[in-house]
C-alpha cells in the first residue's frame, strides 16, 4: 500500500475524544485506513487492508490532527476586491462598489483571485468549500490543480437583464451543473446556484430548479440574510422565504443555503423537516451588519449547521479558524445565553457539518473516511497551556497555526510551503490582477 503516516500528534475523533495515535492514509484510495490501533475492517479494505509502515511521513508531534476546515459557502475570487469597499450595509455594498468592479471582471481576473484563495485556505488547514461565482470552468481548474475538494456553481442573477440574458444565466449554472460535476478526479461536485430569492426571477427560479432536481444537483443560495430580502417576499408574496424555496421545490434534503439570519420559528422546523442545511456566516453578518444568525436555535431543532466565509471583500479573509470563534462568540450573543454555541459545536460545524452540508467525503478522522486533514501546531504562546484542545481550536488557534495540509491523501502543504501551487507566484499574479481591475473599474 502507498502509505502517508501522520506520527506523534494528538488526534481529534469524531466522538469529540482527543487520542495520541498515528494516522494512516492509504494515499491512491485516499482514505484513512488507521487511526492508532483501529483500522478499517479487512472487508472493507479488501486484500490490503494490512497496514504498511513505509512511505511518507508528516510529523505531527506537539500537533493536533483535525479534519480539514470545511468553508461551506464562499466566492473564492473576490479575494480580489479584498479592502477594496468596507463599512456598508450589503444592498449599498453590492450595487455601488462589488458589482461595478465584478463587471470588468475578466476569467483570467478570477483563476488569479481564485488561486490566491485557494493558497489562502489551504495555508489555514481548509480541505473542502463551496463557492458561487462565475467563470467556473477556471475555478474548477484551480481547484484540480490546487487538490482540494469543492462544491461549484455559476450564480445566477436575473435582476436588470431582458429574457434573452437572464435565461442564457440560468443555462450557464445549469451547464456548470452538468459539466464540471466529477472533475478533479471527483474531487469537484457541483450545484445549481440561483444568487437569491429576491435576484432571480420567479419564473427563472421554477424553470432553473426543475431542471437542477432532473439534473440531479443540490442548490445553493442566499437566504434570509437581510431584513431588506425578507421583507419584499412577505410583502409581494404574503408569504416568507423559506416557504417561497418551499414553493419552489428547493428546500431538499441535499441543499444548502447561506447566511439564515432572519428566520422565524416556522422557517427553522421547515428547514429541519426537509434536512436543508444552513450555511452561517458570522464575520460576514456582523460586518455588513445583516444580523445574528439563530445558530443554537437552528441546532436544537436538529438542523445541520456549516460555516462560510462569504467573500474575501466582507470579511476579510477566508480562515475559517475565525469564523469558529465569530460563530461561539455571535451565538451567545443571539441567545443572549453564554452556554450557547460551545466550542465543541464549532468544531463539528467548520468539519463534519460542513462536509455533510455540502456533500462531500470527509470532515472527520476514522478509519475508511476520506484522508482530508489539517496539523495544527499547539507549541506556540498563545495557545499554552493546552487544558483542552477542542477549546484553542474554536477560542485561541488561528490558520497560521497550521503546518501540514492533507486532502485526498494527497500533502498539500508540508511545514507550512505549499506544494500544489506557487504561493510567490500566485499572490504576486493576484496582486497585480487586483490593481489593473480597479483602473479598469475607475475608467468605466
Ligand atoms: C452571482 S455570483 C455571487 C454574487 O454574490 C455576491 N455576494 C458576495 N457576498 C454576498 C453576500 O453576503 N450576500 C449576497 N451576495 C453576495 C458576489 O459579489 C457576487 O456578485
Ligand atoms: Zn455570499
Amino acid at each position: 500500500m502507498n502509505t502517508l503516516r501522520v506520527t506523534g500528534g494528538r488526534v481529534l475523533r469524531p466522538d469529540g475524544r482527543v487520542t495520541e495515535s498515528d494516522v494512516t492514509i492509504d494515499r491512491d484510495a485516499g482514505t484513512i485506513v488507521a487511526v492508532g490501533d483501529e483500522t478499517v475492517s479487512d472487508a472493507e479494505a479488501g486484500s490490503d487492508a494490512e497496514v504498511a509502515s513505509d512511505g511518507e511521513t508528516l510529523d505531527a508531534s506537539g500537533s493536533l490532527v483535525i479534519p480539514g476546515l470545511v468553508n461551506a459557502h464562499t466566492h473564492v475570487a473576490m479575494t480580489l476586491l479584498r479592502g477594496y469597499a468596507d463599512d456598508k450595509p450589503l444592498d449599498p455594498w453590492l450595487r455601488e462598489d462589488i458589482w461595478p468592479a465584478e463587471a470588468e471582471l475578466t476569467p483570467d481576473d478570477i483563476e488569479a483571485g481564485a488561486e490566491l484563495g485557494v493558497v489562502e485556505m489551504i495555508r489555514s488547514g481548509t480541505t473542502a468549500f463551496a463557492d458561487m461565482y462565475f467563470a467556473m470552468d477556471r475555478v474548477a481548474d484551480v481547484v484540480d490543480r490546487a487538490g482540494l475538494r469543492a462544491r461549484l456553481g455559476h450564480g445566477v442573477v436575473t435582476i436588470g437583464k431582458d429574457a434573452e440574458g437572464a435565461r442564457a444565466d440560468v443555462e450557464e449554472s445549469l451547464a456548470v451543473a452538468r459539466e464540471l460535476d466529477g472533475a478533479g478526479d471527483g474531487r469537484i461536485r457541483t450545484a445549481f446556484m440561483p444568487h437569491s430569492l429576491t435576484t432571480v426571477g420567479e419564473e427563472y427560479l421554477h424553470e432553473g430548479v426543475a431542471e437542477a432536481r432532473e439534473a440531479g444537483v443540490p442548490i445553493h443560495l442566499h437566504a434570509n440574510e437581510t431584513e431588506d430580502e425578507v421583507d419584499p417576499i412577505v410583502d409581494e408574496r404574503g408569504e416568507r422565504p423559506i416557504a417561497y424555496a418551499q414553493d419552489l421545490d428547493a428546500l431538499g434534503p441535499d441543499d444548502f443555503f447561506a447566511h439564515g439570519v432572519h428566520l422565524d420559528g416556522s422557517e427553522i422546523d421547515q428547514i429541519a423537516d426537509a434536512g436543508t442545511a444552513i450555511v452561517h456566516c458570522p464575520a460576514s453578518n456582523m460586518k455588513l451588519a445583516s444580523g445574528m444568525a439563530p445558530v443554537q436555535r437552528l441546532r436544537d431543532a436538529g438542523v445541520t449547521v456549516a460555516l462560510g466565509t462569504d467573500g474575501a471583500a466582507s470579511n476579510n479573509d477566508l480562515d475559517v479558524f475565525d469564523e469558529m470563534r465569530d460563530a461561539a462568540m455571535l451565538g451567545k450573543l443571539a441567545a443572549d445565553d453564554a452556554t450557547a454555541v460551545p466550542a465543541e459545536a464549532v468544531v463539528e460545524m467548520a468539519t463534519a457539518g460542513g462536509a455533510d452540508a455540502l456533500g462531500l467525503p470527509g470532515g472527520r478522522i476514522e478509519p475508511g473516511a476520506a484522508a482530508d486533514l489539517a496539523v495544527v501546531d499547539l507549541d506556540a504562546p498563545h495557545l499554552t497551556p493546552v487544558h483542552d484542545p477542542v477549546s484553542h481550536l474554536a477560542y485561541a488557534a488561528h490558520g497560521s497555526d497550521v503546518r501540514h495540509t492533507v486532502c485526498d491523501g494527497e500533502v498539500l502543504m508540508r511545514d507550512r510551503e505549499v506544494l500544489t501551487l506557487d504561493a510567490e507566484r500566485v499572490q504576486e499574479r493576484a496582486a497585480t490582477a487586483a490593481s489593473d481591475l480597479v483602473d479598469r473599474v475607475s475608467e468605466s
